[in-house]
């Protein structure tokens, strides 16, 4: 994820931005068309700011991955990683096309369940799931607990012993492997929390098959987000498959192989993660091991399906210099700019606003932290206070990082599917934002 500091002339324009994202349309009358949806009727009837999830995008990406998969000969489960966007609708969606799910706390699962994934296709990850959340997990049956340490096996045992059940558990290997991507979000060097170091995971195996109340029945492997090439992907299966077969040489067996690691997408120029490259190297270092395979994805699917919409609350003009354009959206809505420099493509909403002069702007938000940014230097048509925009590719690690930092109500979401549109989620209001908050009695006369 190269994102910081962008050079103007490294971006692409609008119509390149458009050319990219084939979900988007512009029309002359009503402006920026989100599958088959007038962007601006939404924020007309919802305000904004207001995320928007595109049913037809998410199905679409779903079944390219799926077809890639079946294309290069492998029978591979696909377990959404629930984390990039934990809607029910979205779950609901994954779980109606036939997919399961990558979850890392209780939270997730209990969202999965209500979303009607069966727990049989529920994977738990995580480096530090609670007590609590292992009894619910193994309660429910979930398919697959991901291991990530001596310790929390030896936890698992004892709880699953307690519940007179028997866990499946794979072992997460950490196998010290360089994704080249953003530091915040690798995963699989050694020096990362995650996973169970390779040397001692053959070991572990073999422990693990001596416990009680735990079977284990393979690997699994995670080596970071907004993967582009895969080459990171080939070094790290490369490195999973030996284990497997020295594991095997013991006697033991192996029979599921979770092939971790997230391919990217076009944020800016970069040219998205390709399913089939990520197929090519699960097959060519792991497809002749007969083992079930199964991969996580969140961002590549989740990601482009989602737009966030946001109006300028006013052109704060700087002489000479880039205009601040400052939106009614934020860092709390949106992180991603803030916490990793993420470079986000922004639209007009507005008709006409694609053939319009442009010129360079600096687009924030309201919130008393500089580092509330979304863009700096970005060449946009003219926005004048209350033109609207939509950040693109916010369906992954967008909402669900959202928070109500100075008093911001969280924003609303609304899902588009063939032409017609719906709220999933009411804009918060004030007063809920206090609605769980308890007051101390001696304190409780100034309220
Ligand atoms: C264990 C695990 N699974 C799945 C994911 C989802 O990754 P992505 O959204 O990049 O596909 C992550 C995030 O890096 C992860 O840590
Ligand atoms: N939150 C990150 C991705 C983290 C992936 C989870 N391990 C992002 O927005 O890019």
């Amino acid at each position: 994820m190269a994102d910081t500091a962008p050079p103007t002339d490294a971006d692409p324009t609008l119509a390149e931005l458009l050319a990219t994202h084939p979900h988007l349309q512009t029309d002359p009358t009503c402006g920026l068309v989100f599958e088959g949806v007038a962007l601006n009727a939404i924020a007309d009837a919802v305000g904004t700011p207001c995320w928007v999830m595109g049913a037809g995008t998410l199905r679409h990406r779903l079944r390219r991955m799926q077809a890639a998969m079946q294309a290069a000969g492998l029978n591979v489960g696909i377990h959404y990683a629930v984390k990039a966007n934990d809607h029910t609708a979205v779950l609901s969606l994954i779980g109606e096309e036939g997919h399961g799910a990558d979850i890392v706390s209780g939270g997730e699962l209990a969202r999965t369940q209500r979303a009607g994934i069966a727990a049989g296709r529920v994977v738990f990850s995580g480096v530090g799931k609670t007590d609590a959340e292992l009894e619910q997990a193994i309660s429910l049956g979930v398919g697959q607990i991901n291991v990530e340490s001596a310790e929390e096996l030896a936890i698992i045992s004892a709880i699953a012993s307690r519940l007179g059940r028997t866990a499946k558990v794979a072992l997460r290997v950490n196998p010290d492997v360089d994704a080249k991507t953003h530091a915040k979000i690798t995963t699989g060097l050694a020096a990362n929390k995650f996973g169970i170091p390779f040397a001692d995971a053959a070991a572990l195996y073999a422990h693990a098959a001596s416990l009680p109340g735990v079977q284990p029945v393979g690997f699994a492997t995670h080596i970071g987000s907004q993967i582009l090439t895969a080459a990171p992907y080939r070094a790290a299966y490369a490195r999973v498959a030996t284990l497997v077969r020295s594991v095997r040489d013991s006697g033991l067996s192996v029979e599921v192989v979770d092939c971790g690691g997230g391919l990217g997408i076009s944020y800016r120029t970069e040219a998205e993660g390709q399913p089939e490259a990520l197929a090519g190297a699960i097959r060519a270092e792991l497809g002749d091991l007969g083992v079930r395979l199964a991969i996580e994805p969140g961002r590549w699917l989740a990601g482009p399906a989602g737009v966030l919409l946001s109006s300028v609350i006013l052109r704060k003009e700087q002489g000479m210099a880039a205009p601040f354009l400052v939106l009614d959206s934020a860092m709390n809505e949106l992180l991603r700019p803030s916490m990793y420099d993420a470079w986000h493509g922004i639209l007009p909403l507005a008709p006409q606003a694609f053939s319009q002069p442009t010129e360079l702007a600096h687009v924030v938000g309201p919130v008393c932290e500089s580092g509330d940014t979304f863009a700096r230097d970005r060449l946009l048509p003219r926005l004048e206070r209350g033109a609207r925009v939509a950040i693109l590719d916010t369906g992954a690690y967008g909402s669900v990082m959202s928070s109500t930092y100075n008093s911001r109500p969280l924003a609303a979401q609304v899902l588009v599917e063939d032409g017609r549109w719906k709220v999933i989620r009411h804009r918060q209001t004030v007063e809920e934002l206090w609605q769980d908050e308890t007051m101390p009695s001696h304190l409780a006369g100034h309220a």
